[in-house]
């Protein structure tokens, strides 16, 4: 079975209060982002007892071992001892430690793979269950809808925001930011403007009302990610704006034609099309 997770953007994103378990709590919308890896999981070859991984594409730091797409396998073989062997590869497109979930999604596509190749029958519920021990934003891949995610950022409640089809440019700057480095930078506190309501004003107000705690705190350091953001909203975007932890700067516009090819350095990759 071929599959195609896909990234998310964080619209707003703030950081309310730390917790006793060392996360914090967020308040911040997620949408899915249409810019995909691609993972195959079939069923292992005869003869092979144990699960295999494979890699090409974009390089995954870490011990493909610790991958993602195989830890959502073994969290399953876990509870079904019987699952039988798969032979997984991925091929890995969207930025790492970008902000954009992907390894997340990776994990949550993995999952809903293996539970249909097996024919295991869980429900979304069920696999929600697995999706959260991998990851904080993981389960929210497996609704792929615009949600509003509070606590630490895996409760979920739908939003009514229709962004589908807006006109939308990623710059990924090249620079790999830990989420948890990201969170030490970070003071809590309530958002100024609550985030359901500013998101139903149009999308004109949202500069105003709609922030991400995560930019103050990185700006000392990563004096780029303010940088782009003001050359995306001098090309036009209607709202811009970093996604996640980062370090990917978002831009979205009335349409295609006025999100610009703008003359980037070479070293950022540019993601651009429709929501
Ligand atoms: C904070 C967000 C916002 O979108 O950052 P991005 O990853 O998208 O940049 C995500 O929810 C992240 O989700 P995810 O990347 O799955 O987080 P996890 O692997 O569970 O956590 C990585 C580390 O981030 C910190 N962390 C994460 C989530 C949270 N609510 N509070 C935290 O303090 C913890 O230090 C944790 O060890
Ligand atoms: N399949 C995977 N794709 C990306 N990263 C992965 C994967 N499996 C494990 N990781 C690890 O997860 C970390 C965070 O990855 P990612 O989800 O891309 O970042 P972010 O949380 O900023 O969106 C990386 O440091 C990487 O080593």
């Amino acid at each position: 079975m071929l599959v195609f997770p896909n990234a998310k953007l964080n619209l707003g994103l703030y950081v309310t209060a730390r917790r006793p378990d060392g996360y914090h709590d967020l308040e911040t919308a997620f949408v899915p982002l249409p810019w995909t890896d691609a993972l195959e999981v079939l069923p292992a070859p005869k003869g092979q007892a144990a699960s295999s991984l494979t890699l090409s594409g974009r390089p995954v730091p870490g011990d493909p071992a610790t991958n993602l797409c195989l830890k959502a396998y073994q969290l399953l073989q876990a509870d079904y001892p019987a699952l039988p062997a798969a032979q997984l590869h991925l091929h890995k497109l969207v930025p790492i430690g970008a902000g954009l979930g992907g390894g997340s999604a990776d994990a949550a596509f993995a999952l809903r793979a293996v539970n249909e190749v097996f024919s295991l029958g869980l429900t979304t519920m069920q696999l929600e269950g697995y999706a959260r021990r991998l990851g904080a934003d993981c389960a929210f891949f497996l609704h792929n809808t615009p949600m509003l995610a509070h606590g630490r950022g895996d409760e979920f409640s739908p939003l009514a925001l229709e962004v589908r089809g807006t006109a939308c440019l990623v710059v990924y700057p090249g620079l790999h930011i830990s989420t948890a480095a990201a969170f030490a930078g970070i003071v809590p506190r309530p958002p100024a403007h609550p985030l359901r309501e500013a998101l139903g004003q149009p999308m004109a107000e949202w500069p105003g009302t709609v922030r991400n705690d995560f930019e103050d705190a990185l700006a000392p350091r990563y004096p780029v990610l303010a940088d782009i953001k003001a050359r995306l909203y001098a090309a036009g975007a209607t709202y811009a704006s970093l996604s996640g932890s980062g370090s990917a700067v978002y831009g979205l516009f009335p349409d295609l034609g006025e999100a610009p090819a703008l003359a980037w350095e070479p070293e950022f990759l540019v993601w651009r099309g429709t929501l």
